[in-house]
């Protein structure tokens, strides 16, 4: 757990051993604590030096452990006693120190980390703050700003710029740990009073009150009703205005509540979540650790609409050599432009060279022959996508693979169309596509494993959180998305307004409420799809029958917006008005209004008035309980996948921790239950109907959702 060693006669070298990440477990904060005493009881050790092994500092604190009861020998105590050592104590950093590592590490009186070393404090985006003392001694470290920074955001930093800050004391390109060893015999006995960062004073700016007020206000605009943020400033600001004592009780009074919020629970359980769907596996039994990926050197993109250009902009920022194609001369020139623009801003982002020499552009197919993977990425037209297919299974060197962009189609219709349809699978970016972080792969019944974990492989090296899903329509993110609209309009029905519904779910913690999010996507994409449905019809006869289609309630209104040519930002009217086409800014929109009441007037539909709970519960849940039938047809191997879908693709609060995990905080039963009141209000609705899987969780008492999995693999061998 940690290993004490003598090295130069004079130092005893403090090894963390706890793989993979060397997180500070209670054996490993023993072992330091044990360690420590023998140090300072060796005559003949003089200076100790801290390092962690297979040249990873550590990842903080054990995120397990914050699971159970704590036990073994607190962090707090642990920090001081090596602060007060009499012995200079000099962190060797390399790889990370992080949260409760970079605590520790300000403890040491040095520290020196290897060049390519990261630190940092993300205890924020685990619902809550470096509470081992971090938020008391950095700023007196680092100054108040940078120490805000660091600690609201949780970005890890660099060593150059930690050196920058004076929050590291040197770097090195060599050995850290020799190089920490060598500093170590230097420093032994020189006084260390200078050297304990608890008793600096904390260095503010004269306008420290307007700072902390403006951090505040940005904070709360931006945390969406996370908490933590908020405790991080005002933990950093009794930092800034009391004595280290009362900081760190005020420190500890504000980690209190926060590890005690359900806002922690779930973004640890995201934390996991994330990692594990990268664990995928397929109902055939194929999984990521016995699938290989076949390596990508070069790519193409077929369609350079926004699309298509965000997935030409992302393989190449990651070094991909790239063909891009579009048929028409005039599109392919714009496309050009857009995309080297894209590349150029993203690079002075990030102070890099633009990959513009990655792509190559083409107005011919016959340009992707000796590709390794293809990306299509032309309009949502199953019959073009189709015909696409079957030129790229022509034109592709034997053993390429077929990747489509679509956010819904039938995978297993694409793959029908091609020689090898074992090397087809969906891969489903979200716009902007080189910004966002999610990837739905989508294997369909013919789709191989080597496929999917190729495609898998490529998502993680450009940079996104890919989860690998089945195949069916809308597939994971797009199919729950359907009840959550179609509430959203039978609500408008019934009396509420966009603005409303909007300011209901903008509370809850989303990015965008449902209709502005429809307006910015554009109105007319699913006005476009429903058509294909058979669903929106010009001029359906009047009465109950417009509300009615296909056996089950239908709301006409989003189909009768666009029929006026109201397809949201882009034509400057949708749910809202905007100043102009494309502006960002959406009014309400008194058209609108006077719209809905004509409406209701036209189905004799009385307004009723809706309440928060009203809107949430039918919004969500119907939304969840889609999900749950997700996870029963298992086009979703488990709850994380859907959670991180959502987080990623659809702005889902995290501090929720996405749909399936907030189910279990209200209660399955509670969800349950109001599900079942609902479609007895509209049994026309059967998106209301509780699924299987959903009463047979509550039927088992419930499990938490770590033991869903055993429940659902029980219910799919019943089906
Ligand atoms: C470290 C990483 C950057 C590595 O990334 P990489 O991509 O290489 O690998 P993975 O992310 O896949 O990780 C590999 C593997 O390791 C697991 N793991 C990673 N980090 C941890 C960890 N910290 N703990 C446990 N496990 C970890 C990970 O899950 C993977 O395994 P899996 O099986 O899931 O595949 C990256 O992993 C990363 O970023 N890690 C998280 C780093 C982090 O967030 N660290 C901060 C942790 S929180 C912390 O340190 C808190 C401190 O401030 C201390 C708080 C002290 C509390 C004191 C109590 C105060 C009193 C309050 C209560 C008072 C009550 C009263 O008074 O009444």
């Amino acid at each position: 757990m940690a290993q004490y060693t003598r090295v130069s006669g004079s130092v005893g070298l403090i090894t963390l051993q706890s793989p993979p990440v060397n997180a500070l477990s209670a054996a490993v904060r023993q072992a330091i604590v044990d360690s420590m005493q023998r140090a300072l009881s060796e005559p003949e050790v003089k200076s100790v030096v801290i390092c962690g092994q297979n040249g990873l500092f550590s990842g903080g604190a054990d995120i397990k452990e914050f699971r159970g009861q704590m036990s073994g020998p607190p962090l707090i105590p642990m920090i001081h006693a090596i602060e007060a050592s009499s012995k200079p104590v000099v962190a060797a950093i390399e790889g990370i120190a992080l949260g409760g590592a970079l605590e520790l590490a300000l403890g040491c009186h040095y520290r020196i980390a290897h060049s390519k070393a990261r630190v940092g404090l993300p205890e924020v985006t685990l619902g809550l703050l470096p509470g081992a003392g971090g938020s008391q001694r950095l700023p007196r470290l680092i100054g108040v700003p940078a120490a805000l920074d660091l600690i609201t955001t949780g970005r890890h930093v660099t060593a150059a710029e930690a050196l920058k800050f004076g929050l590291v004391d040197q770097i090195t390109d060599h050995n850290t740990v020799n190089v920490a060893v060598k500093f170590a015999q230097r420093v032994a006995g020189q006084p260390l009073d200078a050297r304990r960062i608890s008793t600096y004073p904390c260095l503010s700016p004269p306008d420290v009150d307007v700072l902390f007020e403006e951090v505040m206000q940005r904070v709360r605009r931006t945390a969406r009703g996370a908490i933590a943020p908020i405790a991080c400033v005002q933990a950093v600001r009794a930092a800034a205005t009391l004595p280290y004592n009362q900081g760190m009780e005020r420190e500890r009074e504000l980690m209190a509540t926060l590890s005690t919020s359900g806002q922690t629970r779930a973004l640890q359980y995201f934390f996991f979540a994330q990692r594990a769907v990268g664990r995928w596996s397929m109902p055939s039994g194929a999984r990521w650790d016995t699938s290989k990926p076949r390596p990508v050197h070069k790519a193409a993109v077929i369609g350079l609409g926004t699309m298509g250009r965000g997935i030409a902009v992302a393989l190449a920022q990651a070094g991909f050599s790239v063909v891009a194609v579009e048929t028409q001369e005039k599109q392919l020139m714009e496309a050009k432009q857009a995309i080297s623009g894209m590349l150029e801003r993203g690079a002075k982002r990030r102070g890099v060279a633009p990959a513009l020499d990655k792509i190559n552009y083409g107005c011919n197919i016959q340009s992707v022959a000796h590709v390794d993977l293809v990306i299509e990425a032309v309009f949502e037209d199953m019959a073009l996508k189709k015909k696409v297919f079957q030129q790229l299974s022509a034109v592709c060197k034997p053993g390429t693979f077929l990747c489509s962009n679509t956010s819904g189609l039938d995978i297993d219709q694409l793959a029908c169309q091609t020689r090898n349809p074992e090397l087809v699978v969906g891969m489903h970016f979200f716009a902007p596509a080189h910004v966002m972080k999610l990837l739905e792969v989508v294997y369909g019944p013919k789709s191989s494993p080597l496929a999917v974990a190729t495609a898998m492989q490529l998502g993680k090296k450009i940079g996104k959180v890919s989860v690998a899903v089945g195949n069916c329509r809308g597939f994971v993110g797009n199919r729950m998305l359907k009840p959550y609209l179609e509430q959203a309009l039978f609500l408008l029905e019934e009396g509420a307004t966009p603005e409303f519904v909007d300011q209901v779910l903008e509370e809850f913690g989303f990015a965008m409420g449902v209709f502005r999010m429809s307006d910015l996507s554009g109105l007319d994409v699913g006005w476009k799809v429903r058509m294909a449905d058979g669903l929106a019809v010009p001029n359906p006869t009047t009465g109950q029958a417009t509300r009615l289609r296909q056996g089950r309630r239908y709301s006409p209104l989003g189909d009768l917006l666009c029929e006026q040519g109201r397809f949201g930002q882009k034509t400057g009217r949708g749910w809202y008005q905007y100043n102009k086409p494309g502006s960002q800014v959406a009014k309400p929109d008194p058209w609108l209004h006077s719209f809905l009441d004509e409406y209701r007037a036209w189905h004799a539909l009385v307004a009723r008035r809706i309440d928060h709970q009203e809107v949430l519960e039918r919004c969500l849940y119907s939304m969840i309980n889609e999900g749950f039938r997700i996870l029963e047809d298992g086009i979703a191997a488990g709850p994380e996948d859907i959670d991180v879908i959502y987080v990623f693709g659809y702005s889902w609060p995290r501090h929720r921790g996405g749909p399936m995990f907030y189910a279990t905080t209200v209660g399955l039963n509670k969800v349950l239950e109001r599900l079942e009141h609902y479609h007895q209000a509209h049994p026309d609705v059967p998106s209301l109907q509780p699924c299987d899987l959903l009463r047979k969780l509550v039927a088992s008492g419930s499990p938490p959702i770590q033991k869903w999995r055993e429940v659902i693999k029980k219910v799919r061998s019943q089906l």
